[in-house]
């Protein structure tokens, strides 16, 4: 769906009606938590369509596998292998899994969440201060008001990137310091170090999918070891109806790998076999999920999967995504040993550039994005007809 970007008027169809009724514009109002909780009712553009409104069998569990990587990361051959072969199954199904023993202190993960707590709490116009800009991936976000006109997240958001270069060593800093000022020093070295972590963490994963895929442990390692990745803090406020609306709406991350730390509440859910299913919180568990990306990366063998979330009456929810992206201008391509006569490429030569501009100015992200990105691609070097 390529999204055109009207200047969004948020009301309820109550407010709606009379203001047609009085010929008057609609009076622009922005998602502010504080406000809009002082309400029964929540504004039209919430409303999802009922095909996407959150079902009752949503309760049922996903059984992701939980691996430890304790054995793998301090060199145990047997236990490498079992991890290799977990990760093979549940990839090539829907490209989720968690891990444990992952070697992310607990301390700085607990800093992370109370950061979060402590940003989104502020006024809103404190926040605005990082305001997204149309067009960019980074900075702060209260849902999508002014980029999207309909089925609006129950969110706020604040996204900045990570670099992996040693010519950006406090890149996450430095943005908390010039976008939000001294007193913000403390959050950016919490979410520096955080992404350092994710990084390296990413990276020993990616030997995993490596050696998953049989292409050899080095392969990903040595293709991501440069990454340009985004760092996003989601928090979901109470929601008044949440029957009505979603967190995050349905889609497949057009990323490369994305690992999720998500508080005690609960509201991420796949997709898989016709039904949508939850994956419970655990505090010591990251959930790692294929993006995009890694699914062309893999040639198509590894699944990147349609999830949402979903928001509750009661309680406000948090959650952290590490969002692993190659450089900018590196090609995608799966490597050799993915593509054979009965393994054609399933995907044509790409960059994250390109695919990242195609998600913030021609397509909301969707379940379809790479599909249409391919398709669009195609179309602009004229191998496909318009
Ligand atoms: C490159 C990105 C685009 C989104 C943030 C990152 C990775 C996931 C994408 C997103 C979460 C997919 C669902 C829709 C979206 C608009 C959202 O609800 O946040 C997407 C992100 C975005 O475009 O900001
Ligand atoms: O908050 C969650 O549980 C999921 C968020 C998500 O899917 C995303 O940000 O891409
Ligand atoms: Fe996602």
């Amino acid at each position: 769906m390529v999204v055109s970007s009207p200047e969004p008027r948020l009301m309820t169809a109550a407010a709606a009606a009379s203001a047609a009724a009085a010929q008057q514009p609609p009076p622009p109002l922005v998602f502010d938590a504080a406000i809009l909780s002082q309400r029964s009712d929540i504004p039209v553009q919430f409303v999802w369509p009922e095909e996407d409104k959150p079902t009752p069998d949503a309760d049922e569990e996903l059984t992701v596998p939980l691996i430890d990587l304790g054995g793998f990361l301090s060199g145990d051959p047997a236990a490498t292998a079992e991890v290799s072969r977990l990760v093979a199954e549940a990839c090539g199904r829907h490209g989720f899994f968690q891990v444990v023993n992952h070697g992310i202190p607990s301390g700085l993960l607990a800093e992370a969440h109370s950061c979060i707590e402590a940003f989104f709490s502020m006024p809103l116009a404190e926040k605005q201060r990082a305001q997204r800009k149309p067009g960019e991936s980074c900075g702060y976000a209260s849902s999508f008001t002014a980029r999207f006109a309909d089925r609006l997240p129950w969110k706020e958001t604040l996204s900045f990137r990570f670099s992996s270069s040693p010519l950006s060593p406090d890149i996450v800093q430095s943005y908390f310091v010039h976008t939000l000022g001294e007193d913000f020093r403390h959050f950016g070295r919490i979410y520096q170090d955080y992404c350092e972590a994710m990084s390296r963490l990413s990276l020993e994963i990616m030997e995993v999918l490596g050696m998953s895929l049989g292409v050899g442990r080095a392969h990903f390692r040595e293709f991501f070891q440069g990454n340009d990745s985004i760092m996003r803090l989601n928090y979901y406020p109470r929601c008044q109806k949440p029957e009505l609306t979603l967190g995050t709406g349905p889609h497949c991350d057009p990323t490369s790998l994305t690992i999720l730390h998500q508080d005690d509440v609960g509201g991420l859910q796949v997709f898989t076999d016709g039904k949508w299913r939850a994956i419970s919180p655990n505090p010591d568990a990251f959930v790692v999920n294929i993006g995009d990306t890694f699914m062309a990366l893999s040639n198509g063998r590894y699944k990147s999967c349609l999830h949402r979330a979903v928001v509750n009456s009661k309680v406000a929810r948090k959650s952290l995504a590490f969002f692993l992206c190659p450089e900018m201008n590196k090609i995608v391509r799966p490597p050799e040993g993915l593509v054979d006569a009965g393994h054609p490429r399933a995907y044509p030569d790409f960059t994250w550039s390109t695919l990242l501009q195609f998600t913030q100015k021609h397509y909301r992200a969707d379940m379809k994005t790479l599909d249409a990105f391919t398709k669009w691609i195609l179309q602009a070097e004229g191998t496909v007809p318009q």
